[in-house]
């Protein structure tokens, strides 16, 4: 561990703040540190989000109630929990609850600090690992359907409080199944993946694509007008004309059909059913196309 550790640490307790920095010290790690004492300041910290942290200690009971909740504050950051009570189950209680560690604060040693803290942040790095390649789709790299819906109900959120627009396509590659039969499952693989990287070349950054399944996949465009998103979507179309799949010394020109929505005050599932009927009318007119709204 080379790099600066930037720590947060909550209690209320005046004196526990003081014998952690004193601690925190003496562990010779190099860090810089900031101490909270109430969930207003923490609060009132994250919200200026000009502040990350590697790590995090939080004290077990703040005032009357204990600080369980805020462990949902600092999503993908290690939160090791301290504490001055001896409860066997709390510690397992509070692992299932998102803590990377429990300490009882009797126990604390300079030696011990240090141990725990190595640990929650190498925890931290393996899981981010985990969570990374649960969000991606290994044949393409894109992201997957399970990140795709999550993103998709925070944009529908987000237009609900701020009135923020966003666009959705749902894009389908044309005629695989013959790419498939006729060349073999691998060159199918290479059309998805030639599909998958056309899309790259025409998005925003910002904009989101997503494997669906198969050879279906989700472009996503936040604060996007649906004629801009269209814009794009036909960029993809003519960039897939201009550039041909080649497999041995065969090359294949590959299209896709495009169905193009604006979000609406709607629900996710009305949202997929609407961009899902328009890509069905360009899937039975034309196919290598965009219909929208
Ligand atoms: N190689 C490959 N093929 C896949 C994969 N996932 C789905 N498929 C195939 O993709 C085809 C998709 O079916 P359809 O969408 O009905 O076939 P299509 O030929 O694209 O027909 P249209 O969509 O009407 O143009 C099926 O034959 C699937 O077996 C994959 O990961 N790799």
């Amino acid at each position: 561990m080379t790099e600066k550790l930037h720590i947060l640490h909550i209690d209320d307790s005046p004196d526990h703040l003081k014998i952690m920095q004193c601690m925190l010290l003496k562990t010779a790690l190099s860090h810089d540190l900031v101490q909270c004492n109430s969930r207003e300041q923490v609060k009132a910290l994250l919200e200026s989000k000009n502040k990350l942290f590697d790590l995090v200690i939080l004290d077990y009971q703040m005032g009357d109630s204990t600080s369980e909740d805020m462990l949902k504050w600092f999503e993908g950051v290690p939160v090791v929990v301290a504490t001055v009570h001896e409860n066997d189950d709390l510690d397992s209680q509070l692992m299932k609850k998102g803590a990377a560690d429990f300490v009882s604060k009797s126990e604390l040693s300079p030696r011990l600090l240090k141990r725990i803290i190595r640990h929650a942040l190498e925890r931290q790095c393996i899981l981010n690992q985990f969570i990374e390649e649960s969000w991606h789709d290994p044949l393409t790299g894109l992201y997957n359907r399970r990140f795709a819906m999550r993103e998709i109900t925070r944009l529908i959120v987000e237009k609900r409080r701020y009135d923020r627009n966003f666009s959705l396509a749902i894009i389908d590659m044309d005629n695989l199944k013959s790419i498939n039969d006729r060349l073999g499952h691998l060159a199918g693989d290479k059309a998805i993946k030639f599909i998958a990287n056309a899309m790259t070349k025409v998005v925003r950054s910002g904009d989101i694509i997503a494997r669906f399944g198969g050879d279906e996949f989700l472009m996503v465009f936040p604060n996007t007008h649906i004629a801009d998103a269209k814009t794009s979507l036909l960029r993809f179309l003519a960039y897939l004309n201009e550039n041909s799949l080649v497999v041995g010394e065969q090359e294949r020109a590959l299209s896709a059909s495009c169905g193009l929505v604006s979000c609406g005050n709607t629900s996710l599932q009305s949202i997929l059913e609407r961009a899902d009927a328009k890509l069905y009318e360009a899937k039975t007119s034309c196919k290598n196309c965009v219909v929208s709204e």
